[in-house]
Parts: C-alpha cells; structure tokens; sequence
C-alpha cells in the first residue's frame, strides 16, 4: 500500500488538514467528560445552578465545534479518497492499454477489470479509514488513558487488566479474517470470469441448451465467493458482541470499584462518570484500531493485485526506435518482408510460426490460405507488433518492425480484424474511428467501397443510427463491413484483413475486392481467407501448413507445384465453378 501512498501526494494539503481537523476533533471528545465531571462535582453536589448552565452551555459550544471538525474531517478524506481512486483508475487503464496481447492473456480480462473496480474500490476503502482513523484512535486511546489515569490511578488497574484482553481478542480475530480477505479477492475474479463468459456467450449457451450447466457454474463460483464471505462475516459479527462483553464487564468493574471508592471517601461521583467515559473511549479507539488493524491487510492484497498491474512491463516498447524517428522518416511505401521469422505465444510448447520467408509488395494483394490453426492471424497479429517475434526480421520498407516506433508502424496499417469490434456510438462515429478528422464525404466513399453504404442508408437514422454495446444490432456481415470501412476511411499504406470477409455472401465477396482493387492499388494488400474464391485473384497466394510455408505463388502455379493447396482446394471448391 505504501507504493501507493505516492498517488495521495497530489492531495497533500488536504490529508494535512483531514489530519489537524480530526485531532483537534478528538482532543474536543477528550475534554468534554472533564467538563461533566465538574458539572456533577461542583454544580450538582453543591447545587449550583449558575454553574450548570455556564459549563452546560460551554459544553453544547464544544460539542458543536467538534460537530464541525468531524464534518469538515469526513468531506476532506472522502474527497481524497475518491480522487485518489479515481487517478489509480486511471492510471490503470492507461498502462494496461499500453500492453501488448501477450500481457493481456497473461494477467486475463477478467481480473484486469476486477483489479481496476473492486481492488481500487478496498484500497480507496482503507485509505479512507486510515485518514479518519489513524490519528483518532491512537490519540483517543493515549489521551483517555491518561485522562483517565488522571482522574483516579488506583481505578485505572481495572483498564490494566481490560485492555491486554481486548488486544489479545483483536489479534486473533485478525488472524482467522485476514487469510479469508485474501481469498475473497480471487473468487471474486473467478466468479467476474465466470459471469463474464455466460453473458458474451449467451448465444451459443442458449443454442446449445447449456443455460443449465451455466448456471451450475455460475451457482459454484458464487457459492464459493458466499462460502469466504459468510466465513468473514462471522468473524466480524463475533467481534463486535466480543468487544461488547469485555467493555460492559469492565464497566461494571469500574462502577463496583468506583463505588467503593467513592463510599471510602476516595473519589468523587463526577470522576467516576468521567472515568466511565475514558475507559469507554478507549476501548472504542481500540475498536476502531482492530478495524484498521482488519483493513488494512485486506487492502494490502489489493494493492498488491493492483501493483502487480502496474508493475507490469509491457513487452513491446519504443526502446530500440531511433528518437528522431516518426512516420516521415520512413519510407512511404509499405513493402513487407518476413526473414526467418519464427513465433512462440507464452507458454505454449510449439512455435506458432516456423522460419516464415515471403515479402508483399505495394500495389499487390498477398493472400495467404490455411487450414485452421495453420498460423494466419498469427502473422497478422505481428505485422502491428501485436506479439514480437521470436527469432528473425519483420522488415516494412526495410525498417525492422522492431525498431521502429510502434505509432509509426500502426499509422501506416488498416487492420480488419477476425471478429468485428464496433465501439458503443453512431455508425459514422464508428467508420471515424479509423480517422479522426475524416470528413463526412469521407466516411461515406468508404462505405461504398465496403459495400456497406446500401445497409446503412437503409438503417432508420442512416449514418447517424446508434450502434448497439459491441454492434449487436447490425448482422456479422454488416459488422464486418462497418470493420473495412473503418480501415479503408484511413487510407493506410498496408490493409490487413484477417479473415474480414468471411460472413459475406459469395456476391457481396466479390464485388467488395474488386471496390478494393481501386483504392488498394498502390497499397501492400494482405488478406488472409479460408475461402479459395477469396484468394484466386491475389498476385501471391502463401499457403501454411502447421506454422510453416508450404507453397508461395499464383493459384495457377500452386495447383501445379503445391499439394496442399491442391487438397484445400479440392476440399471446397466445386471444380466446375473454378474451371
Ligand atoms: N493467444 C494465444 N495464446 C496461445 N496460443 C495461441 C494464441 N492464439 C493462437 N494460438 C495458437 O497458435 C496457433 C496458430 O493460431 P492462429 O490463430 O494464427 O491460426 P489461424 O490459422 O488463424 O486459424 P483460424 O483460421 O482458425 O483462425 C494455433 O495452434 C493456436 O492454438
């Protein structure tokens, strides 16, 4: 928690005075039984009138000042807490945007976004505690045992005894809680993973009438989550009764004894209250320290889980880009060349891709063709350093990827992803996407080249129709559309379309490429296809095998020279339509 301590620095002044507000706060608690006790001792004992009502009024103004204090106190250390949260947020989502994929598999959705809301949240919790906190409940507890040592020192022997027992209570309360509020955290991420899965494939569950076994599922995590829960909840509920008891015995303790003080002669009925209400002041600041004492570990393992995050160095840097480096220093052209380039996700035991040698020049569109697993959108994924690669060379207009600054190389691509992403906006806002300032003539040329302007004119508020979260209401074929659109209104240097037109028909298919040949003509054109009517036309065609490159060439050649391009053929082409 102390690495971040650092993001409250911003709030300094306002922690400094939360801080003086809350002594000053508690120094006011502290005198107000003194007043009482001379209220009872003078006043009453000696029937005083003039003297009630001269300390009662002294006492209302105290009571009121330290009103003020607290409320003054609670505002500030809310302020800064939930400002503090709200940069560590941030923070957060700026880091982890700058991952690459290999970090986000790694750390997983699920729990990058539990470690940004509910981490957050306990840690905010806890910073708030302590700011109200740790200067209440030590300076309560130091100055109501003095306080109370100065009103009567013999009767202070019964807080000798209360405290150590209310201490060794907390303790072990502390020690059963503290392991659960670990656990609590990771079943949380499991059941956010759990939760996460059922609903963004509610579709397949349903078809597959799996709702049940979703629900079983869901029912463990939760169960699992409610288990730790009630465990932690118990500790806590025990606590409090536990506190009671010991503070009521001790009362009663101190009244027996006070009293037989008080019939010796020894002490005064004013000091006794007074007394009393030390004594309850300690054991409520010691409350309040078990509480603390409980929190802050549950906090810690929240800050640990959201360091962890922070600390995470992204793999994929600008470190080795030239500094003088942008995208006019570079060759504007767009060539791409793979030099024995082999690839490894983490963790996985085989290379994704093995010693891969081809170029793809501008002006010509390089297919390449597989079967699934074969290493496609792997070699799409590298090509906007998305991964870095293991051994070898990605040259782009012979620049190694690997030392250019990746905003360059990303500025000079248009990539249509495998599965379509549309953000949560207008359609138009969605084609803009892939250009900020791209005018609305713009946006809409590039429609028609994606073959999508039809579908759109036809939406109820044309390019100003609302798309759903994740464009659920638009088919997979427009969805895909929308994609290319958003590619084409960049006008990069290099399209990558990874499987892009897929959920086309046959028709829409081949009337969207040959839109493409006009625009793409000068650009490096990269399009990765299970179909082989997708890829027939392409200059080059690169078929993969298991991570390797099995034939390189125009289809007329590959279907004399390359077997397996001749099985991927025969496999789903009618012969007559290709002949
Ligand atoms: N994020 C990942 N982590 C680990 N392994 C992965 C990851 N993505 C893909 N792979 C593995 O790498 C290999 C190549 O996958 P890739 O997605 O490139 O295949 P593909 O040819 O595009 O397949 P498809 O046509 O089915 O999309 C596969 O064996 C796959 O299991």
């Amino acid at each position: 928690m102390l690495k971040l301590s650092k993001y409250l620095l911003p709030y300094k002044w306002s922690i400094v005075f939360t801080i003086m507000f809350v002594f000053l706060q508690s120094l006011a608690n502290l005198y107000l039984p003194t007043l009482m006790s001379d209220i009872v001792d003078t006043g009453i004992v000696n029937g005083n009138i003039g003297y009630i009502l001269k300390m009662g009024i002294y006492m209302l103004l105290i009571t009121l000042v330290a009103g003020a204090f607290t409320i003054i106190a609670n505002y500030l250390s809310a302020q800064v807490a939930s400002r503090f949260g709200r940069d560590i947020r941030y923070r957060m989502f700026s880091h982890i945007e700058s991952f690459s994929l290999s970090e986000f598999d790694d750390l997983g959705t699920a729990s990058l976004i539990t470690r940004s809301t509910n981490d957050i949240s306990q840690v905010e919790q806890v910073f708030l505690m302590i700011l109200k906190l740790m200067i209440m409940a030590p300076l309560m507890c130091i100055g109501g045992i003095i306080m109370a040592f100065y009103s009567d020192a013999k009767l202070s022997l019964v807080l000798v005894m209360a405290i150590p027992v209310i201490v060794v209570t907390i303790l072990l309360i502390a020690r059963r809680g503290i392991p659960l509020f670990k656990q609590i955290q990771k079943k949380m991420d499991r059941l956010n993973l759990v939760l996460r899965e059922g609903l963004t494939g509610i579709r397949v569950v349903r078809s597959f009438n799996r709702v049940d076994d979703e629900l079983k599922r869901f029912d463990q995590a939760n169960q699992d989550m409610t288990i730790t829960s009630v465990k932690v909840q118990k500790i806590m509920a025990a606590m409090m009764p536990m506190m009671m008891l010991i503070m009521n015995v001790s009362t009663i303790a101190i009244v027996w004894f006070g009293g037989l003080r008080i019939s010796h002669g020894a002490m005064q009925v004013g000091d006794l209250m007074a007394f009393i209400q030390y004594a309850m002041q300690i054991m409520f600041s010691l409350m309040m320290g078990a509480m603390l004492f409980i929190m802050i570990p549950r906090g810690q393992a929240s800050s640990v889980r959201i360091n962890e995050v922070l600390a995470t160095k992204p793999d994929i840097t600008d470190v080795l880009a030239k500094k003088t480096q942008n995208v006019s220093d570079i060759p504007n052209r767009g060539a791409i060349e793979f030099k024995h380039v082999t690839f490894r996700y983490e963790g996985a035991e085989n290379p994704a891709v093995i010693d891969l040698n081809f170029t793809a020049n501008p002006g010509e569109t390089t297919a390449i063709i597989g079967g699934t697993g074969a290493g496609k959108s792997t070699i799409m994924n590298l090509i906007p350093r998305f991964y870095d690669i293991e051994d070898g060379e990605i040259l782009v207009d012979g620049y190694n990827i690997a030392t250019m600054k990746i905003e360059s190389l990303r500025q000079m691509i248009g990539y249509v992803p495998q599965k379509s992403v549309l953000f949560t906006g207008t359609v138009k806002d969605n084609i803009r996407y892939g250009k900020e300032d791209a005018t609305d003539d713009e946006i809409k040329q590039a429609a028609k080249m994606a073959e999508a302007d039809s579908f759109i004119q036809d939406m109820k508020d044309g390019y100003d129709s609302l798309l759903a979260q994740g464009g659920k209401n638009v088919s997979g074929g427009q969805k895909q559309r929308l994609s290319i659109a958003r590619a084409i209104v960049k006008r990069p240097l290099i399209y990558l379309f990874d499987d892009s037109f897929s959920a086309l028909d046959y028709k829409t298919d081949a009337k969207l490429r040959k839109a493409l040949k006009s625009i793409t003509a000068t650009s490096t054109t990269i399009i990765v296809a299970q179909r082989i009517s997708t890829v027939i036309d392409a200059d080059k065609i690169i078929v993969l095998d298991e991570g390797t490159i099995a034939g390189i060439g125009t289809h007329e050649s590959l279907m004399d020279t390359c077997q397996v391009y001749r099985e991927i053929v025969s496999s789903q082409v009618d012969k007559e339509e290709l002949a």
